[in-house]
This record gives C-alpha cells, structure tokens and sequence, in this order.
C-alpha cells in the first residue's frame, strides 16, 4: 500500500524531523515533548492536568480504538498539549466508547500525529531528555519548517512555569463522587468522617473520589487559596493535589501557606505529586527536573518502611532531591527505577506526601492504601 502524504509534522528542537498523519484540530503547538508507556489509559492522560504544557508519545502502538467516553475525563477538556502515536486510531470498538478519539481531540483543539516511529523518538527522549518540540497539522500538506523548528526552539520549556494557575479551578467546590470500583481488599467508607480541604493545583477527579471513598467530605480550594481560606472551613485534614509545572515556580506563593499550615496547625496533611515536591519544598528541601521523568502505569515503588513493592501509576518530570532532605524528614518511598525519591514524611508528625499516582488512574491500584493513612491519621489526631 503506498504511504499516504504526510499531513501532520513534529519538529524537535534540534531540526530532526517526523512526518506522519495528522488527526484531531488543525494548526501548530509548541510544547515539552515526553513519553508515556502505559498501556491504557489515553484518554485519563490526556485529561490529566499535569500534562499542560507536554505532548505525550504513546509508546503503546495501538491508542484511540475503544474511543473515548464521558466518565473517564480527568478534567472537563484534554489538558496535555498534543499526542504523538505509531498507528492511526482505527474506528472505536467498545460499549462505552461515545466519540472516535480524532473528533473528539479535535472538538477541544487538541492536533495528534499518527504514523510516527515512536520507538525512535522515545530513544531520542531518553538520550537527549525530553525536547521542545513544534507539532503541525495542515490538511493540504504543506509545511513552514525553517518556522516549526524555529517554534520548537522558541519554546521557554516548563522550568520555573507556574501552570497550576492555569488549570486550578476557578472556585472552591465540594465534591461527593466516591470511586466506581473499590480496590480489592478495602472497605468503602460510606460515611464522610473528615473534613478535608484538597487544593487543587491540577487535580485528577479520581483523586478526590478515593479522597471521598477513604471517609473524606471534600472541599476542593484553588491554588491561590490563602493560610486564611483554608482554615475558614474547619479542616480536619490538607491534601495537596497533583498539577502540572515547575514545584519551584508554584511554590513561590504555594509554598509559604504549606509553611503556614506546618508553622501554625499539626493538622494531618497529604500530598501527591506537585503536592509532594512542594510539600518537599516546604519542609526545606530542594526539586530538580529529570532527563526524561517517569510517565507510565507499571513502576515499581519501594516503600523502604515494610520493604513492599508497589506497582504505580506515575507521571513527574520533576523529583525531590533526597540528597537535600532536611533531618526530621524521612525518605518513605523510592523508585526501583533509578532510585529517585518516591515519597517523605516528617518524622514525628502525620504529614506525608508520595510522588507517584496513587490514585491509580490509570493504573495498579497497589497504592490505595495511602489515603487510607491519610484518613486514619484524621481519626489518630
Ligand atoms: N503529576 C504531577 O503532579 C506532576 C508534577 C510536576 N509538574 C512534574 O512534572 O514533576
């Protein structure tokens, strides 16, 4: 079969080239460029508000054919900035599917290349970290590159970016959802036991429904909620959520009220991700950005304390350095990978905070036990 003309073309900051089909909205966007290897899941990735900023490479050859549906979002609009992908997505076959993936990208201006040798570009990735990249999608074909790579090159790239502001909810909400599926061998709390102020850097729904299936009742606040907002509602507990950018550059105004919330309160306090890095940031330690992060949904984590292996979800281009820990923090969790730091809690409070998604969405569900600590703390205090 002879190969259709290329109508899509990702352009790396460094000139290499990929041309492929392009599907979704039409146009150009400059981002990060990462890979995700999980195997399923695309569309909670592309909703998950971590991702704004980033095209994702799926390494998983076959994405967009059980489509895409209404539940599964993580946020109300795809917040990754673009997807690269091997095949084409072939028309959805599934009983929940609700839209092909191409339209549905394209109803939220998201553009997508498929045909691209995604092996070859994750190599790329992983020897030269993650790249600026250009993406365009041009039906007829035709392509400025001299002005794609000079987009690609143009791009600031994620260090020292607050997006959190950008995705953060525009005001505070509750939320009352529990998860759909218990994880096997936990009970689901049908009672809210705690209240608990989540603020919300870029949270994943599915985060707040296991907050609300652990016996949460969940106020979501802002990012830029103050010391003051967040005592307003009587917490039992703080979680800080996920969210997408630079902890160092949220951190300039996240950080101080985390500080506040230690300085002031001995409140329970969790965190996931950008919760757990400015968490980190907060208690003294130092964040750096990795080569490549880790986005996928079979990592191992060790948690050092029982010596168990979890198998988790994750999705960080940025780590806390545990060479920078402060005494009176412990290293909780650590990547079998390469050993990154995974997770922390102070040593004598119940403030922890872990790295990876333990949420797991999408993913193993080996993690769920963290928001049962987070709620059996609540209960301790
Ligand atoms: N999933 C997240 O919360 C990501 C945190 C941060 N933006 C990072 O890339 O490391």
């Amino acid at each position: 079969m002879p190969t259709p003309a290329p109508t899509a073309c990702l352009a790396l900051a460094d000139g290499t080239l990929f041309y492929g089909q392009g599907f979704g909205a039409t146009g150009q966007t400059t981002a990060e460029l990462c890979f995700n290897t999980a195997m399923s899941g695309y569309q909670e990735i592309m909703t998950d508000p971590s991702y704004a900023g980033q095209i994702v490479t799926f390494t998983f050859p076959h994405v967009g054919n059980v489509g895409v549906n209404p539940e599964d979002d993580e946020t109300q609009d795809p917040v990754a900035a673009g997807m690269v992908v091997k095949w084409m997505p072939t028309q959805s076959s599934n009983w929940r599917a609700a839209q092909e993936l191409g339209d549905w990208l394209a109803a939220r201006g998201r553009i997508a290349i498929g045909g691209v040798d995604t092996r070859r570009l994750t190599r790329a990735i992983r020897q030269s970290g993650a790249p600026h990249v250009a993406l365009a999608h041009s039906p007829d074909g035709n392509f400025d590159i001299a002005a794609l790579v000079a987009a690609a090159r143009g791009f600031p790239g994620l260090t020292g970016l607050d997006l959190a502001k950008t995705v953060t909810c525009a005001q505070s909400y509750r939320w009352d959802e529990m998860r759909w599926a218990r994880p096997e061998g936990h009970q689901r709390q049908t009672e809210a036991r705690h209240k608990v102020v989540a603020i919300d850097y870029g949270a994943k729904r599915n985060i707040l429904r296991c907050l609300a299936s652990a016996g949460c009742e969940v106020t979501v606040l802002p990012a830029s909620a103050t010391y003051d907002d967040v005592m307003a509602h009587d917490p039992a507990g703080i979680f800080l959520s996920n969210g997408p950018g630079d902890p160092a550059a949220t951190g300039e105004y996240a950080v101080p009220m985390i500080r506040d919330l230690l300085d002031k309160t001995q409140l329970p306090l969790f965190g996931i991700c950008l919760g757990h890095q400015m968490l980190g940031l907060a208690l003294g330690a130092r964040t750096i950005k990795m080569n490549h992060g880790h986005h996928g949904a079979n990592h191992p984590v060790k948690d050092i304390e029982t010596g168990k292996v979890e198998i988790t979800s994750m999705n960080h281009g940025f780590a806390v350095d545990s060479q920078s820990l402060p005494s009176g923090v412990v290293e909780t969790h650590v990547s079998l990978f390469d050993g990154s730091n995974c997770g922390i809690r102070m040593a004598d409070r119940p403030v922890f905070s872990v790295q990876h998604h333990p949420e797991a969405s999408p993913g193993p569900q080996d993690s769920f036990y963290l928001f049962e600590r987070f709620a059996a703390s609540m209960d301790a205090a």
